[in-house]
């Protein structure tokens, strides 16, 4: 009978000895997890079961295509499947409240992706609802509708100075859109706007001709200088830039699609940050600028902190001088959770916003019939420009409220699956999860799901405008700010800061888009957020007039 003998002074001995109890142990495991794991009796495709492998191909070698490998999976094997060795994913609209929002068992994030950012400290990373509530119940008052309210001059003075700064691009492209008109007329052979429905693109001048402002910066610059604001009471002048600071925002996005990666490795971020600034730019500049961010959070929290404040703000309260005076315990306010939270507001605060707003204005100037029609509304409550309603009011102007929502909707906004776990079964449909099994649904199933929401794609701000029965049954799906006790904390903050910049705006000028297309906005692949194809230059448009 042959017997495996290995010399252990034979290094090629060893190593096959290594490799074939490897092996071994794979094929068992393999058997294991397709056959006697608690999720072997789950539908769903096999070979990402038994290797990481493919799920790094999907989301890492062709990044954030797994959300398109997974609808894929569902077209096959049904509303519930196994996606690899681990976690079971759902698409079926109507139980997404009860996965994320259950009534009577936990829905606790999954711990093994709580460092994916690197602020294990924050309200975002804490995993057990416990730590969960612990964070959140502080930040709770400062986003609350009437808090928002309350500090709705900030909001007024920050969109004030966007509008400032827009007003000097009037008339600034006129050149650059003839050209671009004349171009398009060659190409299409009618006049059309540049998406005219159909889509084109040419070899482009670079850098953009003078005139042309990146909508979708502008926005960036507009909602990362109100949450730092609000934050810090510390104005930090992107919207002062003078194209708006298009690195700050790009380099967001770069840092972004690193998730494929880190949801693989949850730990990376954490120990990338330890490295100097220069390694960190050696692996990735956008990291070291985020590296960068984070440190200058850390010094406003400082300041704070040793109450060396100089306010810059038109608020008297902020999120984190508010903080760091309340009676909370003092391991809820030491420096690295604050900074952490400081992080986690920043960078869930700002993109997301911007995207909605790039998007209401993208679809709004795709089809002009819906500016003209959104200014009508606004001519009749804000007949003097320089006099703004408050958002309350604004948001009361149901026209105004379908683009707000079509807006949020169709950007998107985190489009990565949010897994959440308890520690009861989840049943749906007669199956039956085991406890602590990370489950998740996408939300982007949700907001494209034609039964709910007919033609998905396209903006229909009247969809929000029947009655009130029907308006109550679509909010129900309106997952865009997520569901239950993790739900979004800034999302009035952000309908705010939608609804007022889009009125101000529109109320005031008119623009094209200049060399924007479906492409730029339509979701391309995942990287936490929705992301559009990597050679897109941006929402780009070119002011025409303003009031
Ligand atoms: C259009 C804008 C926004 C969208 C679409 C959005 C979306 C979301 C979603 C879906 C979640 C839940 C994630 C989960 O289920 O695990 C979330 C959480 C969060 N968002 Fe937003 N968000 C937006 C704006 C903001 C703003 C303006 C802020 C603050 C300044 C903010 C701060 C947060 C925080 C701190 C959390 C974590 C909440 C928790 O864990 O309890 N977001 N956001």
């Amino acid at each position: 009978m042959p017997t495996l003998e290995i010399d252990w002074n034979d290094r090629t001995s060893i190593t096959g000895a290594v490799l074939v109890i490897y092996a071994i142990y794979w094929v068992f495991n393999a058997v294991y997890l397709l056959y006697f794991h608690p999720l072997a009796k789950f539908p769903g495709p096999k070979l990402p079961v038994i290797t990481a492998w493919y799920t790094f191909y999907h989301d890492v070698v062709r990044p954030g295509m797994m959300m398109w490998e997974i609808e894929k999976w569902h077209r096959k094997y049904g509303p519930i499947i196994r996606i690899n060795a681990d976690e079971i994913h759902i698409k079926d609209s109507h139980f997404y409240e009860t996965l994320y929002a259950p009534k009577g068992r936990k829905a606790d994030r999954w711990a093994r992706l709580s460092t994916m950012f690197g602020t294990p400290e924050s309200v975002f990373a804490a995993s057990d609802s416990k730590t969960h509530k612990e964070r959140r119940t502080p930040l709770n008052p400062f986003f609350s509708r009437s808090t928002v309210s309350k500090l709705e001059p900030v909001l007024q003075e920050k969109v004030s100075k966007l509008t400032t700064r827009l007003t000097g691009f009037v008339g600034e492209g006129d050149t650059a859109l003839v050209k671009a008109r004349a171009e398009e007329r060659r190409i299409l052979g009618r006049e059309e706007g540049w998406i005219g429905g159909k889509e084109i693109r040419t070899r482009e001048p670079k850098p953009d001709p003078g005139g042309v402002v990146r909508l979708d910066v502008a926005f960036f610059a507009l909602t990362q200088d109100v949450v730092c604001d609000y934050s810090f009471a510390k104005d930090w002048k992107h919207l002062d830039h003078a194209h708006f600071n298009p690195e700050s925002k790009d380099s967001q996005t770069e840092g972004l699609e690193a998730v494929g990666i880190i949801r693989l490795f949850p730990m990376l971020p954490m120990y990338l940050q330890e490295l100097p600034r220069w390694a960190a730019a050696l692996v990735s500049p956008a990291f070291a600028m985020y590296l960068d961010s984070k440190l200058a959070i850390r010094k406003e929290i400082i300041k704070i902190m040793e109450g060396k404040v100089k306010k810059e703000s038109k608020s008297d309260r902020t999120v984190f001088d508010a903080l760091i005076n309340s009676d909370l315990l003092p391991e809820h306010k030491t420096l690295n959770r604050l900074t952490a939270e400081g992080s986690v507001l920043i960078i869930a605060g700002t993109d997301t916003t911007a995207r909605a707003l790039s998007f209401i204005f993208f679809y709004l100037l795709k089809d002009k019939e819906m500016y003209a029609k959104l200014k009508a509304a606004l001519m009749e409550v804000m007949p003097d420009p320089n006099n703004v309603p408050p958002w309350i009011e604004l948001e009361k102007i149901p026209y105004l409220y379908g683009c707000m929502r079509e807006g949020l909707r169709l950007s998107h906004g985190l489009t990565s699956r949010q897994s959440r776990v308890s520690n009861q079964p989840v049943k749906y449909k007669g199956w039956e999860i085991p406890p602590n099994t990370p489950v998740s649904e996408s939300a982007y199933f949700v907001l494209s799901d034609p039964e709910i929401f007919p033609e998905p794609e396209k903006f229909v701000p009247e969809r929000w405008m029947g009655t009130a029965a029907q308006r109550s049954n679509l909010e129900r799906y309106m997952v865009s700010w997520g569901k239950g006790n993790q739900q979004c904390l800034g999302m009035h903050l952000a309908t705010a800061e939608i609804v007022l910049a889009t009125a101000v705006i529109v109320r005031r000028f008119e623009m094209e888009l200049y060399r924007t297309t479906l492409e730029d906005v339509q979701v391309h692949h995942d990287s936490f957020v929705a992301a559009v194809v990597p050679w897109s230059r941006g929402i780009r448009v070119i002011l025409t007039e303003s009031v």
